[in-house]
């Protein structure tokens, strides 16, 4: 399939700015979309329970806050941005009520649609915005001029418009400043939980610890071994995010080329690549949703035992007393 990318120039900003917009949550992407929604003159509120911690921030940048019920009857565009395992209730309780014919609802993420947890009524739009990025730097980069990619897709196009209105409001977030790129559920789907679970997340933060533990267990210290395998690692990724790996590879030694070259491949070896596509199945066969929602349901308890692990780790302990010792920092 060949890529469909689209810019700032392809979208039609009036199309959100029609519409009367209900953000439910307030969370990393509810804040980033409700307040650049907002700023690109968008009618936007946002929807939160009674008692929900999150009113207060959005009521302090000066947003109506509903409750999710009354957000979506009010609204004709209703974006979900609730945790994804929450949003099938929500979506029973709160939205299917007042869901009307030729509303729009939107995601921010395809989960609840991919695998079947949330089925919306035939006379709906039912489409998406998915940031590639953390919500707190898609608001960044929003105020910053800047902005975050993002993938789009139009599960059911019941208006004939759906794929511009989501263009629009991938627009109004700041997302076409940077590219906005065609896909399906499906596929946002699949390669956003592969991406967090093997390389973004998963993958990056085995990786730093695994190296941190090696060095630390040598003998050396676990103030040296942060600064190597967590702090400059990001100095490391900016270079790739600005040039690529090769634009990475510009910028280090030739000591550090050659060793990066090949013994690379002996850590990220061809037992990694073949545990990626196993974790790549699991999500494509539903394994891992069906895992996430029982966890959940179950009141989360491996998950609380695997974050407070994480939490405990000595990495954690050293780094937040070196990051205190950085001015810019945030204490
Ligand atoms: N985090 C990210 O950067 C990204 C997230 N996404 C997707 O965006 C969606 C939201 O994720 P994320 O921003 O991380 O979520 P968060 O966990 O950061 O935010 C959750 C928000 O939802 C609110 N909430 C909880 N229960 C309800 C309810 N019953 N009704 C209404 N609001 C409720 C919370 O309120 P309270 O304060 O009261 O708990 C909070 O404001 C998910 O689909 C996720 O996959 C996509 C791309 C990146
Ligand atoms: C990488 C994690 C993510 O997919 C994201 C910030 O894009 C998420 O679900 O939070
Ligand atoms: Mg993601
Ligand atoms: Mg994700």
């Amino acid at each position: 399939m060949a890529v469909e990318i689209f810019y700032d120039a392809d979208a039609d900003l009036g199309i959100v700015q029609g519409r009367k917009v209900a953000v439910i949550g307030y969370g990393s992407q509810g804040h980033a979309h409700a307040l650049s929604l907002r700023d690109s003159g968008v009618d936007v509120r946002v929807g939160l329970p009674e008692g929900s911690k999150s009113r207060a921030k959005a009521e302090e940048e000066g947003l109506r806050v509903l409750t999710p019920a009354e957000a979506s009857a009010e609204a004709d565009l209703i974006m979900i941005l609730a945790p994804d395992t929450k949003q099938r209730e929500i979506y029973a309780n709160d939205i299917a009520p007042n869901l009307k014919q030729g509303d729009a609802l939107f995601f921010g993420h395809g989960f609840n649609i991919r695998y079947g947890l949330i089925q919306p009524p035939a006379d709906v739009d039912v489409a998406m915005v998915a940031p590639k990025g953390p919500g707190h730097l898609v608001r960044r980069q929003f105020v910053d001029g800047k902005g975050v990619p993002c993938l789009i897709a139009v599960e059911q196009d019941a208006s004939g418009n759906a794929q511009a209105l989501a263009l629009s409001y991938a627009a109004a977030i700041g997302g076409a400043r940077a590219g906005v790129i065609k896909t399906t559920f499906k596929e946002e789907t699949e390669t956003d939980l592969f991406g967090e679970q093997a390389v973004l997340c998963g993958g990056a933060s085995a990786l730093v610890q695994t190296g941190f533990e090696v060095l630390v267990e040598a003998g050396y210290q676990p103030e040296i071994a942060y600064f190597e395998v967590l702090h400059e690692l990001k100095l490391i990724v900016d270079l790739m995010w600005e040039g690529g790996i090769a634009g990475q590879r510009y910028s280090i030694s030739d000591t550090a080329e050659y060793g990066d070259l090949s013994r690379g491949p002996r850590v990220i070896d061809a037992h990694v690549k073949e545990s990626m596509r196993k974790i790549l199945s699991e999500v494509q066969d539903g394994t891992f949703a069906k895992e996430w929602v029982a966890e959940d349901e179950a009141g989360r308890p491996n998950f609380t035992k695997l974050q407070a692990e994480g939490n405990a780790h000595q990495i954690e302990e050293v780094g937040k007393k070196l990051r205190s010792l950085m001015s810019w920092t945030n204490k």
